[in-house]
């Protein structure tokens, strides 16, 4: 199984005292599939991305990917799943200012020891008229395109994507998660994103609902 979460629960200390956020959460995403997450604003859906992406731990229950525990993985370990196994799409773009919308493309895909093609990418994701200019002089969806292609070219084999397509209208929305689910069935990836779009969430293979903690 390429994500498999078991029995997690995460409670997160407040001054109103510990509240149960994920309360027994399971869940499966195998190689290929596309999967949406939903519920109402609070519910954990970004806590539980979070926990899949290895950026915090629960309290209790196991999340696998490709076989490991990614709770109880070495640093090291963790570290080489993330590189090469996960690609992230966060609602922070975390583009580099420093670095043309070209160079951040290519970024991430280099890291993991992979040669991209940006221009076929800027294409498939409208970006071609931006290759040369700097993150500041782009637009909120503008700069979400650009995350979302700087995770794809790293051809990730489980995508981790919050609101991917929260700042774009419906139409660059709706090609957006075309070339995701293109990228993704092309190469096997699996694709887990959290999405607030009824419309959106029909489009993908499976849907799962939080509601108070628990898969409803
Ligand atoms: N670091 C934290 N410390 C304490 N409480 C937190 C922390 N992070 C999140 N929470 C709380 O946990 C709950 C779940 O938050 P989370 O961001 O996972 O929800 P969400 O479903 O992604 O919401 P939204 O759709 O609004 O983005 C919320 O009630 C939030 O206030």
């Amino acid at each position: 199984m390429l994500l498999s979460v078991r029995d997690v629960v995460k409670t997160y200390s407040t001054a109103d005292g510990p509240q149960v956020v994920l309360d027994g959460i399971s869940l499966d995403v195998k190689a290929g599939e596309s999967l949406a997450l939903t519920g109402e604003s609070g519910c954990g859906k970004s806590t539980l991305l979070h926990l899949c992406a290895g950026l915090d731990t629960p309290d209790r229950g196991r999340i696998e990917i490709e076989g490991t525990d990614i709770a109880s993985a070495a640093d090291a370990e963790r570290a080489r799943l993330r590189r090469e196994a996960v690609g992230l799409v966060f609602q922070q773009f975390n583009l580099i200012p420093s670095l043309t919308v070209r160079d951040n493309l290519t970024f991430h895909a280099r890291l993991a020891g992979r040669g991209v093609d940006p221009a076929t990418l800027a294409d498939r994701l409208g970006l071609t008229p931006f290759l040369d200019r700097w993150p500041e002089q782009l637009s909120g969806g503008q700069q979400q395109r650009v995350a979302i292609g700087r995770t794809l070219a790293a051809r990730p084999r489980l995508i981790l994507a919050d609101e991917p397509t929260g700042n774009l209208d419906e139409a660059t929305g709706d090609a957006v998660l075309e070339t995701m689910q293109e990228a993704a069935s092309e190469s096997g990836a699996g694709l887990l994103m959290v999405t607030h779009s009824e419309r959106l969430a029909r489009r993908m293979d499976r849907r799962l609902h939080l509601r108070a903690g628990q898969v409803a």
